[in-house]
């Protein structure tokens, strides 16, 4: 099986690596410092249990210069899903499989699919319809990330918690395609259930991500810290309400309480979750397809969503203020005054 892993950065860098180091025959289409970083001395990994590992891939800066790919993992953040869409569909074949790996609301979320939204799409996340313009449904397996990463440098990933990768066809069937990709995940040491409805997985991971992670990169706390808090827990307590309140009207229920979902997060420890750590590197913010979408969708369903939508505009001003590079001069400002 011939893989591709687009965006390699925490997620695609761990993924990429673990699937090569098990033999499988990888090409990861990077760019700038991180594509020269591999071509010249492969993708390093630090594993779980501290141990580093070097990855030898085969590095692409341009779609044009590989193609005929069994399996595309894209693992670039969902706001970079468009401008890769068309890269990603040149290196298919017919019957390519895409796995798109971002957390959020998928873009295909309505997609083979039944009920009053069936064939939408969700502005907050596919802007216009363009990556299910280049990635139609029919491509995607669809797969929800149980793991936590960090890229601490060109060319090297630290996986720091989770090995969870759970496969699904979007209409729940069981196909070949989908217990191939599955034993590959599998034999590359991820813990890889293929399921009939993806869809509850998503809303189980994005029940947290929707909260977790603009309160973090707002507070810059780990999750570790919002969970031992009472007064955040209450706040994600809040959230939570919301994004139940939403699921359950698209018929979406969830197998945990709020108290043992909170719990399992603060468990990870002390992760920062990955948008605080876009704050830190001062990179564009993943909100619309966490938190924005579900506002979004909670309009479209009648449920009001305070909570998640005084979270999410807090953290557009901050994505805001992060790319027009003056966050770290404000906070030297700040240090800077007296008394
Ligand atoms: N980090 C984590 O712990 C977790 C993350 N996730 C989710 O996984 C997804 C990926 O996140 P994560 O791995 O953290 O993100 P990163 O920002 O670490 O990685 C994204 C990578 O995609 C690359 N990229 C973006 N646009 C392009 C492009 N046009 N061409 C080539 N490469 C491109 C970036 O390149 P460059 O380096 O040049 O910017 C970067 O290397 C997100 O949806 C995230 O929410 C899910 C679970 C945990
Ligand atoms: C926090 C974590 C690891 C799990 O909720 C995550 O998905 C993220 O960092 O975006």
């Amino acid at each position: 099986m011939r893989i591709a892993v687009v965006g390699v950065g925490a997620i695609g860098g761990i993924v990429a690596a673990r699937l090569a180091l098990a033999g499988k025959d990888v090409t990861v289409f990077a760019r700038g410092e991180n594509h020269a970083a591999i071509a010249r001395g492969g993708l390093a990994i630090t594993q779980m249990d501290g141990r580093r590992e070097v990855a030898r891939v085969h590095a692409s800066e341009r779609f044009e210069d590989a193609k005929g790919f069994d399996v595309v993992i894209v693992a670039v953040k969902s706001h970079q899903l468009p401008a890769v869409g068309s890269g990603v569909a040149a290196i298919c074949n017919d019957d390519t499989a895409v796995v798109p790996m971002q957390n959020g609301l998928p873009f295909w979320y309505f997609h083979e699919h039944g009920g009053a939204l069936a064939g939408s799409t969700v502005e907050s996340v596919d802007p216009g319809g363009k990556c299910l313009g280049a990635i139609p449904a029919r491509r995607v397996l669809g797969v929800v990330t149980f793991m936590a990463g960090e890229r601490p440098g060109p060319g090297e990933v630290k996986h720091t918690g989770g090995e969870g990768l759970r496969l699904g066809e979007l209409d729940g069937r069981s196909t070949q395609r989908l217990e191939s990709v599955a034993t590959e995940l599998r034999n590359a040491g991820f813990k890889c259930p293929a399921l009939e409805d993806i869809r509850n997985e998503v809303w189980l991971k994005l029940w947290g991500n929707a909260v977790f992670n603009p309160i973090s990169a707002l507070t810059h706390s780990t999750l570790a810290d919002i969970c031992n808090d009472p007064d955040a827990r209450k706040l994600v307590t809040q959230g939570m309400m919301e994004i139940s309140a939403v699921a359950a009207k698209l018929g979406v229920t969830f197998p945990m309480t709020i108290e043992n979902r909170i719990d399992v997060a603060g468990r990870i420890g002390h992760h920062k979750t990955s948008m605080l750590q876009d704050v830190e590197a001062g990179n564009a913010l993943e909100i619309d397809a966490l938190t924005g979408a579900v506002v979004e969708l909670g309009a479209k369903v009648g449920v009001p969503t305070p909570a998640l939508e005084a979270l999410y505009r807090a953290v557009k001003l901050l994505d805001r203020t992060v790319r027009s590079g003056n966050l770290s001069v404000r906070a030297e400002r700040r240090g800077g005054l007296p008394g």
